[in-house]
């Protein structure tokens, strides 16, 4: 069982409010001037992948107190409750073992008394197999035509990681054209299926329970679309493959089980790219990239549990999102790759962080008295520069960012790289030290300006700085440097569930929503106005009835 502890009740917690107040009035770059060591003392080294979080507002004491509060609060036992199996999605009495499925120094993983990790590698070596004979085209379509698309079927955690990773990596593409589909609104599958040919297309059917009613209606609609194009009953088999835990529901559904890619219920849907529901990216980049995808996440994962805290990046990328949120009272966090095919990484983890600590409730039942999990969102940049960074360096609310970007480029074309890793390396900068009144009006005066004009826009172009951000900076996304950064972000995410005292492998915030939408569906269907809801609802539903076609 994982503690239950009040984090704001810690003898660290009273510390730091102690502590904030020093810390509230300091600048980041007066601390830089403070100590010529600064970078030295914030950053940590993993393999390829460099962690500066000294433009953070921060000093030595900040951290040590924020180590001190990881402690209090069982942060060590709750890491090896994790990795050993224990029961700690507690709402759902289920294990949390998406580690297992990056386990590739293969010692024993327990799960109610039995090894995982036999069932673990049988899988992955089917999708190893599977993927090497569609790749290679030795698997043939239902007129012997080898497959040239591959649509995946899923939502949510069963289509946002395969999604990112693909993207992310796409330079290491195969010859086969992936799509996804995830949303139920009907464009989706009908934009998608206007480029394929039913006769060199496979789909994937992923969705861990196989009974989400978006994934299960897409499914239903490319089975009719494919059985409508010539082909028979007994020729699914050979176009589609179901990537799930539900083994009644798939066969249900006529994919055969030859055809299922199974997973177990100790993996929860937003940590799932690590299994079954990968079989997409094993196709998309081969089955070698996606092994070294997963020992990417292995070697974090071993980080994780056997670096100090100081020193444990995923630890102290958490330490400093609680800092921001509990004693900044930041509501947001921005992630900003600085990569064009890591487009999706923020989006990937809106689920990841959101769904995992948008929680008010604490592990003891009770209602927080703190924030929890904050809100998540991101572009790439240099989009993003042109987009939202106004408020990043202006506004009025402190957002803390984490800048990522590789030193190499996939497509070194020109200066291209050059532009963007200025970029990179000038916005940390700007965020941190800003503009003062004085630098501002020398530089009217050397543009010209009259008094009363430099008097008059003075203000407007005063940067205030002291916007705390991390840079990771990364050699070059590889499969394996991708690997270790998205698992630093799970176990950031699991890190501060910890210190929130919050269940964060459950999800139950979702379900109300599907509930009413059940309900709702059959009103839609019948003759008549609705009733049945408040004003709003009920003139909104009646209206969409006299409207719909
Ligand atoms: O994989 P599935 O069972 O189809 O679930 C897909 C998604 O469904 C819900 O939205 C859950 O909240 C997500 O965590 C999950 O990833």
């Amino acid at each position: 069982m994982l503690p239950r502890i009040n984090f704001t009740e810690t003898d660290a917690y009273l510390s730091l409010s102690e502590h904030f107040a020093d810390i509230a009035e300091s600048h980041i770059h007066d601390l830089f001037s403070e100590d010529p060591d600064r970078f030295n003392k914030f950053s940590i080294h993993f393999e390829e992948i460099l962690l500066d979080y000294s433009k953070n507002r921060i000093n030595e004491t900040t951290r040590t107190l924020l180590v001190g509060l990881a402690n209090e609060c069982g942060l060590k036992e709750a890491i090896t409750a994790m990795f050993s199996g224990e029961k700690i999605n507690e709402t759902e009495g289920r294990q949390v073992l998406h580690t297992a499925l990056r386990n590739q120094s293969n010692t024993p993983v327990m799960v109610d008394g039995q090894d995982v990790m036999p069932e673990v590698n049988r899988v992955l070596a089917q999708m190893e197999q599977f993927s090497n004979s569609v790749i290679s085209g030795e698997w043939k379509g239902h007129t012997g035509k080898q497959i040239t698309d591959v649509v995946n079927i899923g939502i949510g955690g069963s289509d946002l990681g395969p999604v990112m990773v693909t993207e992310a990596l796409k330079s290491y593409g195969t010859r086969l054209k992936l799509h996804f589909v995830s949303n139920v609104d009907g464009s989706h599958i009908a934009e998608t299926l206007k480029k394929t040919d039913p006769e060199t297309t496979l789909f994937l059917v992923a969705s861990k329970t196989f009974t989400t009613q978006e994934t299960m209606a897409n499914a239903h609609t490319a089975r009719n679309w494919f059985l409508g194009h010539g082909a028979g009953q007994k020729d699914i088999a050979l176009h589609f493959a179901a990537l799930s835990t539900n083994e009644k529901a798939v066969t249900e559904f006529g994919i055969d089980a030859a055809n299922m890619f199974g997973f177990w219920d100790w993996v929860g849907g937003r940590y799932s790219l690590w299994s079954a529901i990968g079989l997409s990216i094993c196709l998309a980049i081969g089955f070698d990239n996606f092994k070294a995808l997963l020992g990417g996440a292995h070697a974090a994962d071993k980080h994780f549990q056997e670096t100090s805290f100081e020193k444990n990046a995923p630890v102290i990328l958490a330490l400093l999102g609680i800092w921001y949120n509990n004693f900044f009272a930041a509501e947001s966090h921005v992630i900003l790759p600085y990569d064009q095919y890591m487009h999706r990484f923020a989006a990937y983890f809106q689920q990841g962080d959101m769904e995992s600590n948008g929680k008010s409730v604490d592990r003891n039942g009770d209602h927080v008295t703190y924030q929890t999990g904050p809100v998540i969102w991101g572009e790439p940049g240099t989009n993003g520069q042109h987009a939202f960074y106004q408020l990043i360096h202006q506004g009025t609310k402190l957002i803390p960012a984490d800048f990522i970007a590789p030193a190499q480029s996939h497509n070194p074309i020109g200066q291209h790289h050059e532009l963007l890793m200025s970029n990179f390396f000038a916005q940390a900068e700007a965020l941190m030290n800003g503009k003062t009144r004085s630098e501002v009006v020398d530089e009217l005066v050397k543009a010209g300006k009259s008094a009363e004009e430099i008097a008059s826009l003075a203000p407007f172009k005063v940067f205030e700085g002291n916007r705390p951000t991390n840079s990771i900076l990364v050699k070059k996304i590889t499969p394996r440097t991708l690997g270790t950064l998205i698992a630093f972000y799970e176990h950031k995410i699991f890190v501060q569930g910890i210190i929130w005292n919050i269940f964060s492998f459950d999800q139950w915030g979702v379900e109300l929503g599907k509930q009413l939408a059940n309900k709702i569906l059959p009103e839609l269907k019948a003759d008549g106005p609705v009733h049945s809801h408040d004003n709003s609802t009920n003139a909104l539903i009646n209206l969409y009835k006299s409207w719909k076609a």
